[in-house]
């Protein structure tokens, strides 16, 4: 399975460890690390550890810019780098004892009408290659038109390129309505997006199943330690495991949507391997992505339900 990726706003992932973060103190951290990151650059390096071709599009700019290409390197994620006049953002996560995390992003550089321009020629250029799966993921840029994801699935779809989106705010709506084949909203994008509150099943199946009468294929909503709902032409299907404890989240969603890309068989089968994946990522430092053993050790952990009861309270659905 051949991927390839776009992230519009990457960014050095710098994770400091803490016994409990208290505001308005100095703090000696625990431990430091710095990551490659990036919603596509993660779903890219969770791919690439599990033997796909993984192509990542993405700017790149200032000494940040080249740390993170470094950083990269070893990866085996091909990197189609867009230079931009403006430097890569350091985005911070601290992490408490208790698994608590705790993330400061950055805006991100300034893209200029040209910088876009040249993205959007890059995911061309990949587009060219022929890949089996297309991801468009992260925020945007200041400077970077709100329907950016939108241009990209599009350009995927006249490519003949199955795409997935991993977004939110506006620039989420904005990617509805160029119709992805997989839309990965969390609980609280998609409640943002519909704007109203999603308490039960039954409310995030309504709101994925208004997003697929807009076009949307297949919604996979991710529920952090509720595992994930995906609702698709044949129904809903819940998958999860027991609670664990977190050494970070970061990134967790990236594998999930990475994990249901890798995977085959029936809808239940695929969400079962995202949620693996998620699960296993959880279990990893920082922005880690977790390899083939990390993998299949959590598959065995996970359960799943087809239809689950609509009453159910979300965050209820792991007992
Ligand atoms: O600010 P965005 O683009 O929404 O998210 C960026 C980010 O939080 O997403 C990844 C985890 O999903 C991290 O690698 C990165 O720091």
């Amino acid at each position: 399975m051949k991927v390839l990726t776009v992230t519009p706003n990457p960014s050095l992932d710098h994770t400091v460890e803490l016994a409990v973060l208290t505001r308005g103190e100095v703090h000696r951290a625990l431990a430091g690390s710095v990551e490659a990151g990036g919603k596509g650059v993660n779903v890219a390096r969770a791919l690439a550890r599990h033997g796909h071709p993984a192509t990542a599009v993405l700017p790149s700019g200032g000494v940040d810019g080249a740390r993170l290409e470094a950083l990269l390197a070893p990866q085996r994620v091909r990197a189609l780098t867009v230079p931009i006049t403006g430097t890569i953002r350091t985005n911070t996560t601290v992490v408490e004892a208790d698994g608590t995390t705790t993330k400061l992003n950055e805006p991100g550089p300034e893209l200029t009408a040209d910088d876009v321009e040249s993205l959007q020629r890059s995911v061309s250029c990949g587009l060219d290659d022929d890949p089996d799966w297309f991801v468009s993921s992260g925020s945007l840029p200041p400077g970077a038109p709100l329907d950016l994801h939108a241009r990209f699935v599009r350009a995927a779809r006249r490519a003949g390129v199955r795409s997935a989106v991993d977004t939110s705010g506006p620039a989420l709506g904005a990617a509805v309505e160029a119709a992805p084949d997989v839309l990965k909203p969390n609980e609280d994008e998609l409640a943002e997006l519909l704007g109203r509150e999603l308490h039960t099943v039954g409310d995030v199946v309504a709101a994925a199943a208004e997003l697929r009468e807009r076009g949307v294929g297949e919604v996979l909503v991710s529920l952090g330690g509720a595992g994930a709902l995906l609702v698709g032409d044949d129904g809903v299907v819940w998958a999860g495991g027991e609670p664990l404890v977190p050494l970070s989240t970061v990134g967790a969603g990236d594998c999930t949507l990475a994990g249901f890309l890798h995977a085959s068989g029936t809808p239940a089968q695929r969400l079962a391997t995202a949620v693996a994946w998620g699960r296993a990522a959880v279990l990893l430092p920082g922005s880690a992505v977790p390899g083939q053993d990390e993998t299949s050790r959590a598959a065995t952990a996970v359960r799943t339900l087809t239809d689950p009861d609509p009453d159910t309270l979300v965050k209820d659905l792991q007992r």
